[in-house]
């Protein structure tokens, strides 16, 4: 139906924040709930649907058309970088993007002494893109979580990873360094569905820019 709305949802973090902000712009939210097991939530009254994807997949489910629009956080996005359309920074899901050593091999050290060493990261394109700038060259060790682990078995001289309280870093010791960028979540959408649902999308896109510009950025 061509103006049905298929809205991609990141399960987790950000996922309390997505819903309540589609909610206060006007969607139809009823039945969303992490805690269900149901991945699509359909209603077609209001001509919505909603599929609950891994946030690391929203990006593909958006690109492919799977989903006319998305809530996704920007590291994901500089991660993978697809073919999709950032529309608006949400202001919710802030973190920080950055290099983090042992606190003892941190102390009184600079990067750039650890040239050639490994790093361990969920994001391998983000390190590589931030060691190749600083003229390092280092061994690039793909995990998909716990990151934090690595150094502490020696899988790993430091990591590249988000940090947002810092509790994380701090209870496996680990000092962040530098930082890369930071980051929150933002609402992305399919190229030809932002063109083709231009009349349902738009004014969308106008009540969420408007519900977010003067929100202070959170977590
Ligand atoms: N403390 C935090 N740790 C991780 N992500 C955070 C944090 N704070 C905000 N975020 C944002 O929330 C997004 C989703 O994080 P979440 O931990 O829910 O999923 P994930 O485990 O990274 O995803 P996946 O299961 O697909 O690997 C992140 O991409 C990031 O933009
Ligand atoms: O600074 P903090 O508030 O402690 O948050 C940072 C932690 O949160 C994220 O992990 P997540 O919980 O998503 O689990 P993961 O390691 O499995 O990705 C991130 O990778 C850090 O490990």
């Amino acid at each position: 139906m061509k103006d049905m709305l298929t809205v991609a949802l990141p399960k987790g973090k950000l996922f309390d924040d997505a819903i309540e902000l589609l909610q206060e712009a006007g969607l139809n939210t009823k039945g969303l709930s992490e805690n269900s097991r149901k991945l699509v939530i359909h209603h077609e009254k209001d001509r919505v649907k909603y599929i609950i994807c891994r946030p690391t997949d929203i990006p593909t489910f958006v690109e492919y058309g799977a989903a006319d629009f998305g809530i996704v956080g920007k590291d994901t996005i500089v991660e993978q970088d697809k073919d999709i359309m950032e529309l608006v920074d949400l202001r919710f899901g802030f973190c920080r993007f950055v290099v983090a050593l042992p606190d003892l091999a941190a102390k009184g050290r600079d990067l750039t002494q650890f040239n050639y060493r490994r790093v361990a990261t969920k994001f391998p394109k983000v390190a590589e893109t931030f060691f190749a700038e600083k003229g390092m060259q280092v061994e690039i060790i793909k995990l998909h979580g716990n990151i934090e682990l690595a150094p502490a078995v020696g899988l790993a001289d430091m990591i590249v990873d988000i940090v947002s309280t810092g509790r994380t870093l701090k209870e496996n010791n680990l000092t962040a360094v530098e930082e890369i960028f930071t980051a929150t979540a933002r609402l992305v959408a399919n190229r030809v569905a932002y063109r083709l649902k231009h009349k349902r999308i738009q004014p969308l896109v106008e009540r969420v820019r408007s519900l977010v510009k003067d929100k202070e950025v959170t977590y």
